[in-house]
């Protein structure tokens, strides 16, 4: 599932979202590789004396922020003013996510951030949605759910976890399908379909959601403000 994109691109990206951090802010954590390179980054500013706190979208953030002594809270408390968090495919404000099987907690915390800057490396940015779209299910939804995918005209694949026999389960318990639409030409209209789908947790499609992009690149930069 996972995209090429080097390492150097990634920090790259990474550290120049963190510069739109400041003291009292509230954090939103992306999960994945280069999400990872913004909490790294923001340990580093908060041990120099930054004063905010994350709210992470993963068991890997969580893990990656305690790590890097970034105070956490959650949503039932605060509102973050920014989430930091990596994509799959970029095209304009529309992303797909959950290369990590962390989209619906993504979703919950981009989408309540008062600002979304995407991380990304240049192989991410596209002309066209064409990326497979995770969709997490309900365990006992999996044939069901698959069922509904085919008749949207999608393939879906159950995915496999790499180091164990067996599906992917997500932080929450639930399975992933990855689904194949091929390019994606109506991503609100595919978005409210998959949504509609009885044991459906969450899709990968996060249409509209991103007002910065910073795209790596290995001498620095590019920003893009939507
Ligand atoms: O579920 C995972 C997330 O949506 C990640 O943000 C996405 O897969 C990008 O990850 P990476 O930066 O490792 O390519």
């Amino acid at each position: 599932m996972k995209q090429g994109g080097s390492e150097r691109e990634k920090r790259h990206a990474g550290e120049s979202a963190t510069q739109a951090v400041s003291d009292g802010m509230v954090v939103g954590l992306g999960t994945g590789s280069t999400a990872a390179f913004a909490i790294e980054m923001l340990g580093e500013r908060v041990e120099a004396g930054l004063d905010i706190h994350g709210i992470p979208t993963s068991f890997q953030s969580r893990q990656l922020a305690r790590d890097a002594g970034i105070p956490l809270t959650t949503l039932d408390v605060a509102t973050p003013d920014v989430a930091i968090d990596g994509a799959d495919q970029v095209v304009d404000d529309t992303l797909i996510k959950g290369g990590g099987a962390a989209h619906a907690s993504e979703k919950i915390v981009d989408t309540a951030a008062d600002r979304l800057i995407v991380v990304a490396d240049p192989s991410k940015i596209a002309q066209a949605l064409c990326h497979p779209v995770p969709v997490a299910v309900l365990p006992e939804a999996r044939a069901t759910v698959s069922a509904r995918v085919k008749e949207l005209d999608g393939t879906p694949e159950l995915r496999d976890a790499a180091s164990k026999d067996g599906p992917v389960v997500t932080d929450n318990g639930n399975l992933v399908l990855d689904c194949e639409f091929g390019t994606v030409s109506d991503p609100k209209k595919l978005a409210t379909s998959l949504s509609a789908i009885p044991g459906v947790v969450e899709h990968g499609l996060f249409v509209g959601c991103a007002d910065e992009i910073h795209i790596g690149t290995k001498e620095g930069v590019t920003v893009e403000t939507l």
